[in-house]
């Protein structure tokens, strides 16, 4: 599936307000418990002094201006500068001190998301596209740090503020107070109808966008394939379709804001201008002062700004609850494979393997993918495994690495059910260069230390040496300090093959399993990578997956897989007398090198 099609059949953006989430939320903000409490003081005494102002701006009016007294308004004066310069320091100390703890907890909840990923199953990652899973611990934490961030502090806050103004408001002058909140009701509905449909438009055009990023993701990376194919045309049309519906999307989501915010206003002017005409008319009568009315209005201009901000903290609860239960899925993920509690330490491999009926399966509900399979390798053996695509090699040896667990039989090693051990003590002395080795970005020295930091300088150069790997840092200046930047991209399939050899050179692996670690490379390089083995393969047991049956005749055991089962073993000769599918499959891969060589030289 493209990327750009998960991007479309995006995860659901918000999910109802659930109390288990918000409690295991609200867990991550005990150790900062303090901080929080001095942070929520600070706010409220902001929010109380900020209420304070109408209230000094009417007296100003009224006790100052209207009656002259300039005692009166340097003292509301200076009262109101008093106000806005705590209104600073305590705005400072807020924003420094919940963006600081907001860090902390995205912090730790990051670094337990990525502590927990590492240890989970092959399994969990087979069904998830790496890119859902970076979107969870990047994009799903920021919208649950946001909740903390902004949400938390602005609910407190903008609730202190609506009570606040409430209470004032009615306390002076519950009439013209409820008559002023005769439009509420109206407020409510149009918000409430609209506000979906604004979400939903943004939610489009972040979908759209994200769906721009795939596109453009997969057409970088496959930029060789792309122009190989002549594809630019078709994939400019593609992209211009994705394109255009972004642009589509924004518009409406930003003409549907446009429509609604002045709507609100409007409303909101209507009870501000009922409380004008009422407040003036008895302002007349003198039963009201201007300062009084001018307070009122001014209190009733704020009476928006906290329901707007409140509907906006709602949203970010119900989308930071659709990412609590996408963070918390992983989190409640048990690596299924694990070290049994009463594990034991694999003492040193001498290297005799067995498998006994095992059977396996990759998914419950999945048919087995190997049934009873059975072989028994001595230690130091070489042992190739052949057999049609599919039929279940990579398998075998992911059991033997145990990154599965067999459903049935088992797999031992010197005898020991490798379900018995630790798996830190099994891994350790094994060692697995795969098709296409995975280079990690760094220098190539730290690439080759990746599984032994420890050994001298002497050994990593000669474990290099050993597999032939000095020839390719010789023509680099900076020798194996040089970076090979991600996945190796600096160097070719053949270098990282080599770089891949060193790397489990160095970590002195007793069992060893090479996945079709040579079909990718030239001639040349092959035969450089024939001579890295033979250093590599000696006096260990060596697993070789290999499709060219020409790279396995010296082995000393062939098992061949067919469907899940091992359909003959033996040696070369062994198999080849026997002329069984080993023996078939060997002369249907010589006719094809003799009708490739009769045709060159034709
Ligand atoms: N992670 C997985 N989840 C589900 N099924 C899988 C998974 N990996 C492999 N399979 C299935 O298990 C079977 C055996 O696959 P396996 O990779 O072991 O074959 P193989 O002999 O190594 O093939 P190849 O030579 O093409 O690498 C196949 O039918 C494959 O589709």
């Amino acid at each position: 599936m493209s990327q750009v099609e998960w991007d479309d059949d995006s995860e659901i953006e918000e999910k109802p307000f659930n109390l288990v989430y918000m409690k295991r939320l609200l867990g991550y903000l005990k150790p900062y418990r303090k901080t929080l409490i001095f942070i929520i003081g600070v706010v409220l005494i902001n929010m109380i002094l900020s209420l304070a102002e109408p209230l000094l701006l009417g007296y100003l009016i009224d006790e100052g201006i209207t009656k002259g007294d300039f005692t009166a308004i340097h003292l509301f004066g200076i009262t109101l500068l008093g106000i806005k310069l705590i209104g600073w320091a305590c705005g400072w100390a807020h924003t420094k001190y919940i963006n600081f703890t907001g860090q902390r907890i995205l912090y730790d909840l990051r670094q337990q998301l990525f502590n927990h990923l590492q240890k989970l199953s092959f399994r969990f990652f087979d069904g998830r596209p790496a890119g859902k899973i970076m979107s969870r611990i990047t994009n799903d934490t920021n919208a649950i740090g946001e909740l903390i961030n902004g949400g938390l502090i602005t609910t407190v806050m903008e609730v202190t503020h609506l009570v606040g103004i409430v209470a004032i408001l009615l306390w002076m002058d519950w009439k013209l107070a409820l008559l002023s909140f005769i439009m509420m009701p109206l407020l409510y509905l149009i918000v409430n109808r609209l506000r979906p449909r604004i979400e939903g438009a943004w939610t489009r055009s972040r979908k759209t966008m994200s769906a721009i990023n795939g596109h453009l993701n997969e057409t970088i990376q496959g930029i060789r394939v792309v122009q190989a194919f002549s594809r630019q045309h078709k994939n400019s049309a593609r992209f211009e379709g994705i394109n255009f519906r972004n642009k589509q999307a924004f518009m409406r989501a930003i003409m549907l804001e446009s429509t609604v915010y002045p709507l609100v206003e409007l409303v909101g002017m209507i009870g501000t201008c009922i409380v004008i005409w009422f407040g003036a008319k008895q302002v007349m009568d003198g039963a009201l002062t201007i300062g009084f009315v001018m307070a009122f209005i001014n209190y009733l201009w704020r009476f928006w700004g906290p329901l707007s901000a409140l509907s906006k903290v709602y949203s970010q609860v119900l989308s930071a609850m659709a990412s609590a239960e996408r963070i918390f899925e992983i989190l409640d993920t048990d690596a299924e494979v694990t070290d049994a509690a009463d594990a034991r330490r694999m003492p040193a491999i001498r290297g005799e393997v067995a498998f006994e009926n095992v059977s396996f399966r990759y998914e419950e509900s999945k048919p087995d993918v190997l049934h009873n399979v059975s072989f028994k390798v001595r230690p130091g053996q070489r042992v190739a495994l052949v057999g049609p695509t599919g039929a279940g090699k990579s398998t075998i040896v992911n059991l033997l690495m145990r990154f599965y667990d067999a459903t049935g039989g088992k797999v031992t090693i010197d005898g020991l059910d490798v379900k018995e051990v630790t798996l830190e003590s099994l891994r350790r002395q094994m060692g697995i260069v795969l098709q296409d080795s995975f280079i990690f970005s760094g220098t190539i020295e730290q690439n080759l230390r990746y599984g032994n930091d420890g050994a001298t300088r002497e050994q990593m150069v000669q474990a290099a040496e050993s597999v032939r790997l000095d020839r390719v840092v010789a023509p680099m200046s900076d020798g194996y300090e040089t970076e090979v930047e991600e996945r190796g991209s600096k160097l070719s399939v053949g270098q990282r093959q080599l770089l891949a050899f060193g790397r489990v050179l160095l970590s002195d692996p007793r069992v060893l399993i090479l996945d079709e670690a040579t079909s990718s490379v030239d001639t040349e390089t092959e035969q450089h990578i024939q001579e890295a083995l033979e250093t590599l393969l000696n006096g260990r047991t060596a697993f070789i997956i290999a499709h060219r049956l020409s790279t396995v005749r010296d082995a000393d055991l062939i098992l061949v897989v067919q469907d899940g089962r091992i359909a003959e073993q033996g040696s070369h000769n062994e198999l080849m007398k026997h002329g069984g599918l080993y023996a078939k499959l060997v002369n249907t891969q010589l006719n094809m090198q003799e009708a490739v060589l009769s045709q060159v030289q034709a």
